[in-house]
């Protein structure tokens, strides 16, 4: 899908904030400084839309991306940073767990690790969490750009090994650096979705 027009409608910190419009979304989640921002920007071809930055764990509130007033892009706050407080990382995980469970436009998640490291135990525990709600979901092995292609189905085995990825859901390498895996990140989406657009 050709972007033009995406816009961040509101940083939430609460349900009565999120969107009444009731355009389908997809989650987006991750462990801090996976690379989730780089891959939204990637996604809608922009900069510095999401922002990105060195300093993890500092999304936290859920960001409504409008695409093309289609769809949402829901940008959650990256788990597993230990230097937000015990308290802070429950309200957050409260507002997640609502959202996940609660939310009927929400179509899928796309959840993010790291190609270069088998998945945490952070990663393992969202994956099934997911599942645990029926939420279809996409794994973007994201950063393959740092690993050879001779290793990369090495990566795909680790991955689905280390989350027990169900037989339905899909893995897609990608980068951010170079596009790769752009295209398929985007047929998932709009498939999941139920949105069409010309790529
Ligand atoms: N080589 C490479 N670096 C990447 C890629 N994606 C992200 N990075 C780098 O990884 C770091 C973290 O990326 P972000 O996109 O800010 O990560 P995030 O998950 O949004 O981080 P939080 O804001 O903490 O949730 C940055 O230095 C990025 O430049 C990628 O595909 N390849």
């Amino acid at each position: 899908m050709k972007v033009n027009q995406v816009s961040l409608t509101i940083s939430a910190v609460a349900e009565s904030q999120y969107p009444a419009t009731g355009y389908p979304e997809v989650a987006f989640v991750g462990r801090s400084n996976v690379g989730k921002s780089s891959l939204l920007n990637r996604l809608i071809d922009r900069k510095s839309l999401a922002r990105t930055s060195s300093v993890p764990g500092k999304t936290q509130t859920l960001n409504f991306y409008n695409v093309e007033e289609e769809l949402y892009f829901v940008d959650v706050p990256g788990y597993g940073y230990a230097k937000v407080s015990k308290s802070d990382r429950a309200k957050f995980a409260a507002m997640i767990e609502a959202y996940l469970t609660s939310r009927k436009q929400l179509r899928g998640v796309v959840q993010l690790v790291d190609a270069r490291h088998e998945p945490s135990a952070d990663d393992v525990s969202m994956y099934q969490y997911l599942k645990y709600f029926h939420l279809p979901v996409l794994v973007v092995a994201t950063k393959i750009d740092k690993t050879s292609r001779a290793k990369q189905n090495a990566v795909i085995k680790m991955v689905k090994k280390g989350l027990d990825l169900n037989q339905t859901d899909h893995l897609v390498l990608f980068s951010a650096t170079t596009g790769e895996g752009k295209d398929a990140v985007w047929q998932w989406l709009e498939a999941t979705a139920e949105i069409g657009g010309e790529k």
